[in-house]
């Protein structure tokens, strides 16, 4: 089997995507993970782009990652010299043992871009590649818009390849820059070239923006590249490269290409999560293989035969790749949904039980609550089917007001009167806003005797008024995160007041407080 090497290029192409600007230690820290990991080369940018990737390289150099680097840069000018092109240059300055150049295929894009001939670009590439080979880099050879190039012109997309290959690139990379070749097309023409050009190591680099860089990837493979290239969650210029990721689960768990040692295909999870974290942008929660959702069951059937076996539903085994089965519970949700859940928790949940709990989701869900995400509300249900439970307050009187006044500006008011044992605790809180004021006028009477409880603080909260044409009664739904020590819940309350929905949000997350965090009940 033909070993097959990966190429991240988060950091240089992955940077392309609108909403993503990396600072150098952002890059170093993301080097130094995928390094970690096992990526076999990381292209951390291009030094001859800004101040900031130069920077990058020469502190990158002094880490001595396990991976090896690359510099990513273009050919020469047209009309000109290696030795006075600045880009080039700079590619050596990086220091990395590795360089990308990227050429021109297209014949379109030699009149219309370069604006010179193709006999002219031929030569810009061979010489660019024989001048970083002379100067001891490993050349990997980018064939931009390979695809379109080869479609338009074969002989002369061909002849580009021919240009770097006899100036002694070590890699030839067919691009898909502009995203929109399929799978068939792809596997088509790069087994032309694979026959064409027997012998040379061929990878592939792709662009999702017909939706398919991740089958197009893996379709090169099987035609022949040894080197796929890609980036941590697709990250790309607008929609897109390849997702890494996913190529790299499908490589070593469907295709029998061990890319990387088992004990590491374990942490794919953790890495997507910690590169999506790194350049502040939402990790995507269908994410194939890694995402929170990606091993998450809703459908009642489909949990029923989880229950039997989880391969019913999966495609493989979760753990694989570091992530988690779970069960979601809502409307659709049968039994067995209650049951895993109640399993995941350590709780003893029968028939009887489970069939109380999914009642009252199913009508909670009509009067507008959700609780696929409020998992903290589906765990106090399973408490409260306890006889010994004993529910740690119970609220009395809640009044709220919210006053513009002259000279103070706005100001919210909350009282709670709540009954703890045999004891009415009634507090008054200031908040910025009403459910500010209540959740702390709340936390304000428990408190004493919870001392717990003043670890606890709310950090999101989340409305959504729900379609009135939907036939219930609820129109507002909020959904609360709190988090205590380590530990982060969410709970959720539906009413057509939405002081009322918070209330209902925010009692439940200080019972469930205190059955996470343990009651540490002080005398009253
Ligand atoms: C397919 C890809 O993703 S390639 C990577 C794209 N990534 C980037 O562009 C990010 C980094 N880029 C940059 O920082 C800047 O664009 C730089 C520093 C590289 C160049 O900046 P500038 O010198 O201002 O040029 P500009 O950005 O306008 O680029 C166009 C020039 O590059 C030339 N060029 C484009 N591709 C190539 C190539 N493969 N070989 C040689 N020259 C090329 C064009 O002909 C044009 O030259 P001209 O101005 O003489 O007509
Ligand atoms: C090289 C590259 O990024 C491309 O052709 O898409």
């Amino acid at each position: 089997m033909t070993s097959i090497f990966l190429y991240d290029t988060t950091l240089r192409d992955g940077a392309q995507r609108e909403d993503i600007s990396l600072s150098v230690e952002d890059k170093l820290t993301i080097a130094h993970r995928l390094a970690e990991f096992g990526m076999h080369y990381i292209e951390c940018g291009w030094p001859g782009s800004n101040p900031k990737d130069a920077d990058f390289f020469a502190r990158a150099n002094r880490m001595h990652l396990p991976a090896r680097l690359a510099a990513f840069g273009r050919t020469r000018h047209a009309n000109a010299t290696c030795a006075a092109d600045a880009n080039l240059r700079a590619l050596i300055d990086a220091g990395t043992p590795a360089v990308t150049l990227v050429g021109k295929t297209w014949d379109y894009h030699v009149s219309h871009v370069l604006s010179t001939t193709p006999e002219e670009n031929l030569a810009m590439i061979g010489d660019s590649v024989a001048w970083m080979k002379g100067r001891g880099r490993e050349v990997i050879y980018d064939a931009e818009h390979f695809y379109d190039g080869f479609v338009a012109n074969p002989e002369y997309a061909m002849a580009t390849l021919r240009a770097a290959a006899e100036a002694g690139a070590d890699w030839l990379v067919l691009c898909e820059t502009n995203g929109g070749k399929l799978p068939w097309e792809m596997e088509a023409i790069t087994r032309e070239v694979a026959s064409r050009l027997p012998g040379a190591r061929l990878g592939v680099h792709c662009h999702n923006d017909s939706g398919c860089a991740v089958a197009n990837s893996l379709a090169g493979v099987r035609s022949g590249a040894a080197m796929v290239q890609g980036t941590v969650n697709g990250y790309g210029e607008r929609v897109g490269n390849a997702d890494l990721v996913t190529i790299l689960a499908n490589l070593q768990l469907k295709m029998g290409h061990p890319v990387l040692a088992a004990d590491r295909l374990h942490e794919l999870t953790s890495l997507s999560r910690f590169v999506a974290e790194v350049v502040n942008l939402q990790h995507d929660a269908h994410q194939p293989y890694t995402g929170h959702s990606a091993f998450a069951h809703k459908g009642g059937i489909h949990v029923a035969a989880i229950l039997k076996s989880p391969d019913t539903y999966q495609h493989i085994d979760p753990d694989l790749v570091g992530n988690q089965m779970r069960s979601v519970t809502s409307e659709l949700s049968g039994r067995g949904n209650i049951q895993l859940q109640a399993r995941r928790l350590g709780l003893d949940v029968d028939n009887e039980q489970a069939q109380r709990v999914l009642a009252q989701i199913k009508h909670l869900e009509h009067e507008g609550f959700t609780f696929e995400a409020a998992e903290a509300s589906v765990e106090l249900m399973f408490h409260r089917l306890d006889p010994d439970y004993r529910q740690p307050f119970e609220l009395l009187d809640y009044f709220v007001i919210t006053e513009r006044r002259h000279g103070r500006g706005l100001l919210a008011e909350a009282t709670v009167k709540v009954k703890v044992g045999e004891v009415v605790k009634f507090t008054a809180a200031e908040g910025n806003g009403p459910v500010n004021a209540l959740a702390t006028a709340l936390q304000e009477a428990l408190v004493d005797v919870y001392p717990v409880l003043r670890a606890v603080r709310l950090t999101d909260y989340k409305v959504r008024i729900l379609s009135g044409a939907a036939g219930t009664a609820a129109n507002t739904r909020v959904l609360i995160d709190f988090q205590g020590g380590l530990e982060t819940w969410t709970t959720v309350g539906a009413n057509a007041n939405i002081i009322d929905a918070s209330w209902r949000a925010l009692s439940d997350s200080m019972e469930y407080a205190l059955i996470r965090l343990g009651s540490q009940e002080s005398a009253p």
